[in-house]
């Protein structure tokens, strides 16, 4: 009876019901933070694999894989939208959580299953035999993941603000911050461990790279996610839908600009507001709604930019750690695990804003108001790309001198037995010994070359160079069948290693991992990881060992003599063909610094902004509008990595940061003219201003109310708690 009292107390005030709380912060958040933590975890640790998946399980090419995976990213930013719609229209925040958390479960496990080669693996070599098959359940897979993550996102966060009452904004603004943390929790431990997971070997026939470990775990973190929402079920406060709000806020924008079209004669008053055209069929609080959502995804705008330079993260700035050494001494880091820098800072720049930072500025009678703060963020961002810029400018002057698309580069090694005089036509003159190689490439702005050795008989041969490629003559035991062996020609991906072998044996040798090589011939490329290496070259019963410790990013070839067996592997000699990477990882650091410190102020503040500036019931739809900025960021991303870059690496990252800067300019003159609205208050005054006072309101509510409740009782429904 008491809690009938309270609840219709609290509906006649329009307050929400109090829940039960700890240390001023409604108990129910705590399910939403762990289901947060649980469903980020999931995305980000099948995100942290999804290329390697691509290319070493589908085996599709890099450019492919990077497509659809920027692709599925953006369709995860897209779909909040749908959820949104759903959610504030049709089914509820907390029914769509759990619908569609449903659909994110079911994609996991199907792309897990999709994983699976045994499934096809009739032969039992250890790939799969029916690719269509795996690529049609992974993309399925992807798709149902797309809807659910993005479904979801816009729901959660707004369903975790409606936890609070009122008064609680303090608490609001912290809750926020908390359930920030608990996205970066959750993607620092994925990122952590799904690659150690897929690094395992498993399989029934054969023993592969354990791919449906890597995405098994995010889908049990799913389903973990959803039974912890649903045990938080008896203490949410749950906001019903108004009824399908979306296509009447259509109806309601189509009318408005349809009437003012008609009305375009000057003859006809202007009004306030375009919206305002509304008036003669719809509601002034649904306008009043109208607007507050406009104004702010107007501002919305300029945003994607700033998502832009963060997501180039995960493609240029790891690409740029290729050509960087991850040697810290104490462990070894691989140039994709540079990314986790960003959730680790997160993880501790979050507290200090929050309790050191935001409150200092505050005392110093500072006004940094949210859209100031994401203002702020973009700088930072822009900062970032500078300071990315400044890093690119000294790796660039520890690379090699690459030959450019009309040049043509060449080395020359020498497998003969004495020293060989070398003249490659017109005037380049070449003196190299036994088992050795020319200082460095020679550069040639012509492909067609002739070369001449001093044997007695002179041996001359013409060879047509690659254009912007980079080749090897190699010189065996017998100079007349002398050969071109194309080289890389970039940094080797990964910050792996690129190595190959010269036979200079006078048999077919077997060295570890590598076919069989014949006499004077010369091993593809094998890429390998940094580290100390060991190689057993084998012929027949002889065999010797060769240990060799690489750093990152550099390409050797290696001179097999035919003495190799009898000095036990010492007279292999080799010929560096790129340096090893100089410039220290470590140098990122404050890239990634300013950029988390950027996405600190502008994403933690825009969340917190987009869901203290919606009206009750379009809630999840701003949230969506905010994820939104996210996605266009993304598609920007592949539209500009489709266009190509600028000739300099360094000069894009300049061109970045100056449009960020331009973008946060005009970002700051549209939050100059923008007022800070409380959503609850506007909507009150409409309804004052139609009439109603706010005690007939509470009566009219509370007569309808109770005139449901009636309904319901009698109809034996059960009463769901608002
Ligand atoms: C991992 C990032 N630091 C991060 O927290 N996010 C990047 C996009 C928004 C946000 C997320 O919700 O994942």
């Amino acid at each position: 009876m008491i809690n009938l009292t309270d609840e219709k107390m609290d509906k006649t005030t329009k307050k929400k019901k109090k829940t039960a709380e700890c240390c001023g912060y409604p108990i129910s958040i705590f399910f939403i933070v762990v289901n947060e933590f649980c469903e980020r975890f999931s995305y980000y640790g099948m995100r942290a694999v999804l290329v390697l998946y691509f290319r070493y399980f589908l085996l599709w090419d890099d450019d492919l894989a990077t497509s659809i995976y920027h692709a599925f990213v953006a369709l995860c930013y897209l779909t909040p939208i749908l959820g949104a719609i759903i959610a504030d229209s049709w089914l509820g925040k907390f029914k769509t959580i759990i619908y569609l958390s449903i659909v994110y479960a079911i994609g996991q496990v199907t792309m897990a299953i999709s994983t699976i080669h045994d499934i096809t693996d009739a032969n039992r070599d250890g790939t799969p035999d029916n690719f269509t098959f795996h690529i049609a359940l992974s993309m399925l897979g992807l798709i149902l993941i797309a809807l659910g993550t993005g479904g979801i996102k816009p729901c959660v966060a707004a369903f975790g603000g409606d936890q609070f009452q009122e008064h609680q904004s303090r608490q609001l603004n912290t809750f926020f911050s908390v359930f920030y943390l608990c996205i970066n929790a959750g993607s620092l431990l994925s990122t952590l461990i799904t690659p150690v997971l897929r690094a395992q070997e498993c399989g029934i026939h054969t023993q592969q790279q354990c791919y449906p470990l890597a995405f098994g775990v995010p889908a049990v973190l799913m389903v973990i996610s959803l039974v912890v929402f649903i045990a938080g079920s008896g203490m949410y406060v749950k906001t019903d839908p108004e009824g399908n709000i979306m296509w009447s806020v259509c109806k309601c924008i189509g009318f408005a600009i349809k009437n003012r079209f008609r009305h375009r004669s000057s003859s006809y008053p202007k009004r306030e507001h375009w919206m305002d055209w509304a008036n003669e069929k719809y509601d002034k609080l649904l306008i009043a709604q109208i607007k507050m959502v406009l104004k702010v995804l107007f501002l919305y705008i300029p945003l994607p930019m700033f998502w832009t330079l963060f997501d180039q993260k995960g493609s240029r700035w790891t690409l740029q750690a290729t050509t960087m050494s991850g040697d810290f001494g104490a462990f070894i880091l691989q140039p994709d695990q540079m990314q986790t820098v960003n959730p680790i800072l997160i993880l501790t720049l979050v507290p200090i804003m929050d309790r050191l930072i935001f409150p200092l500025i505050q005392k110093c009678g500072l006004n940094f108001s949210p859209l100031k703060r994401m203002t702020v963020g973009m700088l930072f961002a822009a900062m970032a790309f500078v300071s990315a810029a400044l890093v690119q400018i000294e790796i660039d002057k520890t690379l090699p001198n690459f030959p450019s698309s009309s040049e043509s580069q060449l080395k020359v090694v020498n497998t003969y037995s004495t020293t060989l005089n070398v003249t490659i036509s017109p005037n380049e003159h070449l003196l190299i010994e036994s088992f050795g190689s020319s200082a460095d490439y020679v550069t040639f702005d012509h492909q067609d070359i002739t070369v001449s050795l001093n044997t007695n008989p002179v041996i001359t041969k013409a060879f047509s160079l690659i254009k912007g490629g980079r080749q090897t003559l190699i010189i065996p035991s017998d100079p007349t069948v002398m050969y071109l062996k194309e080289d890389v020609k970039s940094k080797p991906r990964e910050g792996k290693n690129a190595i190959r072998f010269v036979n200079g044996y006078t048999a077919d040798l077997n060295i570890t991992n590598l076919d069989s090589i014949e006499p004077s011939a010369t091993t593809n490329y094998t890429l390998v990881n940094q580290g100390k290496r060991d190689f057993v070259l084998r012929h027949g019963e002889q065999w010797c060992e060769f240990s060799r410790k690489f750093g990152f990013g550099a390409s050797y070839t290696f001179l097999i003599p035919s003495t190799v067996f009898s000095d036990d592997c010492e007279s292999i000699t080799e010929v560096e063909d790129m340096k090893p990477n100089s410039v220290h990882m470590a140098l990122q650091i404050p890239q990634y610094f300013l950029i988390t410190t950027g996405e600190v102020m502008f994403s933690v503040t825009g969340l917190q902004f987009s869901y203290s500036q919606a009206p009750k019931n379009m809630k999840s739809v701003l949230q969506a509008g905010w994820l939104c900025t996210n996605a266009v960021g993304n598609i920007i991303v592949l539209i500009v990595a489709e266009l190509g870059k600028l000739p300099k690496q360094w000069a894009e990252y300049l061109l970045f940061a100056s449009l960020l800067v331009a973008v946060s300019i005009i970002f700051s003159i549209m939050a100059y003219f923008y007022t800070y609205i409380d959503p609850a208050e506007i909507e009150a005054q409409v309804r004052k201003e139609q009439g109603l006072e706010p005690e007939e309101m509470e009566k009219e509510t509370l007569e309808m109310e109770e005139k449901d409740e009636d309904q319901k009782n009698e109809q034996g429904v059960k009463q769901t708690k608002i």
